[in-house]
């Protein structure tokens, strides 16, 4: 998809990736992009890319991603006041400890059932009956394929992630949409989740060969995700190691015999 003229809608847009991608989004001269994010901070987030990126529009949007109708409620708000939704990201989420139950239980609906909430409702407003078309990007993570020890349930959300968009973006579901649907699943990334665990930078120090990414490079891969009209369904890793790259994907072409 050609980024230039279009709208976006980036969840968790107050937060360090969530910054990144929609400012990569508005170098590539998107016409709007608006920042959900139940921390006020989105205000002056908003207020900063605006003054970066002039003529395009910068919003945010106060709301809780894990309440279904105030999801709502901010695509409703996007649709009114530009007339289309092209872009969605789904990438509110936090993490916890395996000895916090709250807030490994929190974790789960914050990183999974509100990417679920973000898809219907990108597909529901973007799909070719309601939309013209568009793509969606759940953040997942690394963790997603190598457990972090102590944080099942962050490790846990995020292949539910993986799933959750790879059976979104199934080819056949996309003839029907318009609608793409790829993740993201980056490696450590320089941004406030990493304060959220006492001892995480230190054990990050530990692994050999693992710098802590850029938000920026892994924008890189956000907005190929983005503009590559092929890529549906697809699940990208970013990491120091191996750069952007795309896992290889056994069920990509629909008239293949293994349906696995
Ligand atoms: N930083 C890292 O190393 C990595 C992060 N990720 C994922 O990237 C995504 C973005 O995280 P970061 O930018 O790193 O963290 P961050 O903490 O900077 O940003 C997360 C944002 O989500 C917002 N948020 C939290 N609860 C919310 C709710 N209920 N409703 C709406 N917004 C809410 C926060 O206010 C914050 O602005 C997350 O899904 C995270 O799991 C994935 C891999 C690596
Ligand atoms: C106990 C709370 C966990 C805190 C988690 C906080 C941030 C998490 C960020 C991520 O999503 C981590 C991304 C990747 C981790 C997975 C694998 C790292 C690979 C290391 C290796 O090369 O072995």
């Amino acid at each position: 998809m050609k980024i230039s003229g279009k709208v976006a809608l980036i969840t968790g847009g107050a937060g360090g990736l969530g910054k990144a991608f929609a400012a990569a989004l508005l170098r590539a001269k998107a016409k709007a992009v608006c920042l959900v994010d139940i921390s006020s901070r989105g205000k002056e987030v908003a207020e900063d890319l605006r003054l970066q990126y002039p003529p395009s529009q910068v919003d945010f949007y106060h709301c809780d991603v894990m309440n279904y109708d105030l999801f709502k409620g901010a695509f409703d708000f996007v649709q009114k006041r530009f007339g289309a939704i092209d872009i969605v990201c789904n990438n509110a989420g936090m993490a916890a400890s395996d000895h916090n139950v709250s807030g490994s239980i929190r974790t789960l609906r914050l990183n999974l059932e509100a990417v679920y909430f973000g898809t219907k409702l990108g597909m529901d407003y973007m799909d070719k009956e309601s939309g013209r078309g568009g793509v969606i990007i759940n953040v997942a993570s690394m963790a997603a394929f190598l457990p972090l020890m102590g944080s099942m349930c962050y490790n846990a959300s995020k292949a539910g992630v993986v799933a959750l968009t790879k059976s979104a973006g199934v080819p056949e579901q996309y003839e029907m949409t318009g609608v793409r649907v790829n993740a993201l699943c980056p490696s450590f990334t320089e941004t406030p989740l990493l304060d959220t665990s006492s001892g995480l930078r230190e054990m990050i120090a530990q692994l050999p060969n693992h710098p802590i990414m850029s938000p920026e490079y892994v924008a890189e891969g956000f907005q190929q995700l983005v503009e590559n009209e092929e890529l549906c369904g697809a699940v990208m890793r970013v990491t120091p190691q191996k750069g952007i790259e795309i896992v290889p994907n056994r069920r990509k072409d629909r008239n293949s015999s293994s349906k696995l």
